[in-house]
Formats: C-alpha cells, sequence, structure tokens
C-alpha cells in the first residue's frame, strides 16, 4: 500500500479582495527536502498562513497524516513545526525559557521538556546558549533556536519560511546543511520556501510557484530536463514565462 503522504493540499485559494494571492493549489509532501520556489509576491508567505491554520482557505482543503485542518485544527497542527520568516523569539526571555514556554503551550511535560530541549540544543551546538538571553545571540544562532523550538514536539512535517534570510554565508549554509541531515536521519517531511535558486538545487524536490499558482512540483534535475533549460534558473524562467530581467532576481551564495 503507497505510504500516506505527510502534507496534501487539495485544491486551496486565498483571495485578498480582488488578488488571488493562492489559485487552487494541489500537491502531495512524502518525506525529504522540497523548496517551495518562488519571486517576491508568489504566495509562498500566504500558502504557509494557510498550512499552518492562521488563515481558512476560501475553497479546498489540507491534511496533515490524513488530518483535516478543516475538521480538526489542533489535532492537525500538532503534526508540525513551524520557522516563520519573521523571527519570533522573546529577545529578553533566555534560549530555555523561549523553549519552554512554547513547549508548555503544546502541553509538553516537565521532564519532556528538560530532555527534548537538551536534546535538541546539543544538537545545534547551542548548549552553552540555554541561559543566555536571546538578544546576545548572533542571528545565525536566534534562527537556531527558532529551529529547536520548532523540533521540540517531533513533528513529522517541518515549514520553513525564508529561514536564511539575513544571515551570512556560513549560518545560512550551516542551517541548510542541518535541515537536510534532519531529513535524512529522521525521515522529517520539510517544506523550505525561498527564492535563491542555489537552496532549490540542494531539495529532494522542487516547487515551483508563480502568482499564486503551482507551476511545477519536480526533482530539480527532472525540472531543467523537462524544460530543456541549462540550469534550474532558466527553467524557472521558462514556467513563468518571467525574463531575467524581471522582479526575481535570485543569487547564489549571497
Ligand atoms: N495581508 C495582505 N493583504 C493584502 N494583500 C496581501 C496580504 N498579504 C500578501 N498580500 C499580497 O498577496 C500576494 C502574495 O504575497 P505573499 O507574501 O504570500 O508572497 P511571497 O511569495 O511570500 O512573497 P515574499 O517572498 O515577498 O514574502 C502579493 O501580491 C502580496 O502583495
Amino acid at each position: 500500500m503507497p505510504e500516506q503522504p505527510v502534507l496534501s493540499v487539495e485544491s486551496v485559494s486565498k483571495h485578498y479582495g480582488a488578488l488571488c494571492a493562492v489559485n487552487k493549489v494541489s500537491f502531495q509532501l512524502g518525506k525529504g527536502f522540497h523548496a517551495l520556489l518562488g519571486p517576491n509576491g508568489a504566495g509562498k508567505s500566504t500558502l504557509f498562513q494557510l498550512l499552518t491554520g492562521l488563515f481558512a482557505p476560501d475553497q479546498g482543503d489540507i491534511l496533515l497524516n490524513g488530518i483535516s485542518i478543516r475538521r480538526d485544527l489542533p489535532q492537525a497542527l500538532a503534526q508540525m513545526g513551524v520557522v516563520f520568516q519573521q523571527p519570533a523569539l522573546d529577545l529578553d526571555l533566555s534560549v530555555q525559557a523561549n523553549l519552554d514556554f512554547y513547549a508548555r503551550l503544546h502541553g509538553m511535560g516537565k521532564a519532556d521538556i528538560r530532555a527534548r530541549s537538551t536534546a535538541e540544543l546539543a544538537q545545534l551546538e547551542l548548549t552553552k546558549a540555554a541561559t543566555k538571553p536571546c538578544r546576545a545571540l548572533s542571528g545565525g544562532n536566534r534562527r537556531k533556536v527558532e529551529l529547536a523550538r520548532a523540533l521540540l514536539t517531533r513533528p513529522r512535517l517541518l515549514l520553513m519560511d525564508e529561514a536564511t534570510v539575513g544571515l551570512d554565508p556560513a549560518s545560512r549554509a550551516a542551517l541548510l546543511a542541518y535541515v537536510h541531515r534532519l531529513c535524512r536521519e529522521q525521515g522529517l517531511s520539510v517544506l523550505w520556501a525561498t527564492h535563491l535558486i542555489d537552496e532549490a538545487e540542494q531539495a529532494d524536490q522542487v516547487l515551483v510557484m508563480h502568482k499564486g499558482k503551482l507551476l511545477a512540483q519536480a526533482k530539480p534535475a527532472d525540472l531543467v530536463e523537462q524544460t530543456a533549460a541549462p540550469s534550474l534558473l532558466d527553467a524557472f524562467f521558462h514556467l513563468s514565462g518571467d525574463s531575467p530581467q524581471g522582479s526575481f532576481q535570485p543569487f547564489a551564495n549571497l
């Protein structure tokens, strides 16, 4: 029997007034690293807001491990960890206090919180930072704390919305490598929104989003082959009909 998808998005739409920000988008994700690639305004953040239940879709449904967000939002969200585009730590609280607060919100007990946060902080080489206020951490380490927090509940699906924006190249590479490792070693399913082509090139699958529509979902190499393009960037331009002079300026290693 085929494995049930971790995430199933079924013809989901969302309008802001007359603007259709997400237009009848459907896809399924299994385990592995999936890059959601699209320029500014493609609808990536709006799609994340739908996946996380912040907005209800105008139409369609979203299932996490078969659980519909329309029928049972809390149970569906319990399968998910999220790192939003905007940093969301209390900078005056310590790293540990930020993790404790989140874990308590999710109903975790004291011993479980201690064990899980110790393990996640150690994996991310943040053990020594546990008692420091988040304000004292570098941007890269703050993002790692957000990742540790998202992983506390052992989610099956991890959503990361432009998580490397503002990070220096070394911090960006380290965060990306760590999330790839989680996919390989723990069978996690990751949806990683980005407008950076080099991040998409490393993904198991790329989902190409443009003007609210999902244009393709395939391995990076297959997208290149299917469009007979010389690179993934050219494959994107081929699929979207955009020109390289357009608004999408994805640069590698900036
Ligand atoms: N709250 C809102 N009210 C009205 N329009 C919105 C709102 N949020 C987003 N939009 C519009 O919806 C479209 C999709 O925006 P969205 O932020 O989802 O795209 P994105 O791919 O995440 O872009 P970015 O990379 O810039 O974050 C854009 O045209 C945007 O201006």
